[in-house]
């Protein structure tokens, strides 16, 4: 059975390309171009519904009680906090109505959607741990937050014990279960087409 560190090896070249994006680093200086910022939210806003719907197919494929509970808690957390982040954050930057699905964004849906209906356990959990431990990565990497808190919180969002640890406990379930290398790709694909696509 390949292993997640195993996966992520073997991807590098794409995971190195998403994590060391031109967008972490300008997220990193407090320097992204509104319209960027803008249009990148918008589209993660999307994202997020799906990611949402997916969390929930995990609580209940997940094959055991300890698992179940641990990936409920989390989605209580993305329901609460980041979700009061994207309102603020929307706000601010103008955006008042949902955007239309970039190409990458739509490919996000449909890896999500399918491994949802598929209710597969592994396959949810392998696209949540790309989705995760690739932000985790690049947040760990940028340096100290910048001053706004438009910057500060969303990268504060994505690193931080409590963080690295769901991390570190979707690593240990897919390395239980049995990653779905195909899903993996894909998702790593995807999040660095997700970077790209914010800048037009
Ligand atoms: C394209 C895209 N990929 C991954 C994430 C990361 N992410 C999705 S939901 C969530 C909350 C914590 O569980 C986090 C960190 C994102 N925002 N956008």
């Amino acid at each position: 059975m390949i292993t997640s560190a195993e996966l992520r090896h073997r991807h590098a070249e794409v995971w190195d390309a998403a994590v060391g994006h031109r967008f972490v680093d300008e997220l990193g200086a407090g320097t992204v171009d509104d319209a960027v910022l803008a249009r990148y939210l918008a589209q993660d806003a999307l994202f997020l519904d799906a990611f949402v719907a997916l969390l929930g197919a995990a609580v209940a494929a997940a094959d055991r009680p300890g698992p179940r509970m641990v990936v409920a808690r989390q989605l209580g957390l993305v329901a609460g906090d980041e979700d009061d982040y994207f309102a603020r954050a929307l706000a601010r930057l103008g955006v008042d109505a949902p955007a239309e699905p970039l190409a990458p964004t739509s490919g996000f849906l449909a890896l999500m959607d399918g491994s949802r209906r598929s209710a597969d356990y592994a396959t949810a959990m392998t696209v949540l741990l790309v989705a995760e431990w690739l932000y985790l990565d690049w947040a760990q990497r940028v340096g100290d937050e910048p001053a706004d808190w438009l910057y500060a919180e969303w990268i504060a969002l994505h690193r931080g014990p409590a963080f690295a640890a769901w991390v570190a406990f979707l690593r240990a379930e897919v390395d239980r279960v049995g990653a779905d290398e195909q899903a993996f790709a894909r998702a790593v694909e995807l999040e660095l087409a997700f970077f790209d696509a914010a800048y037009g």
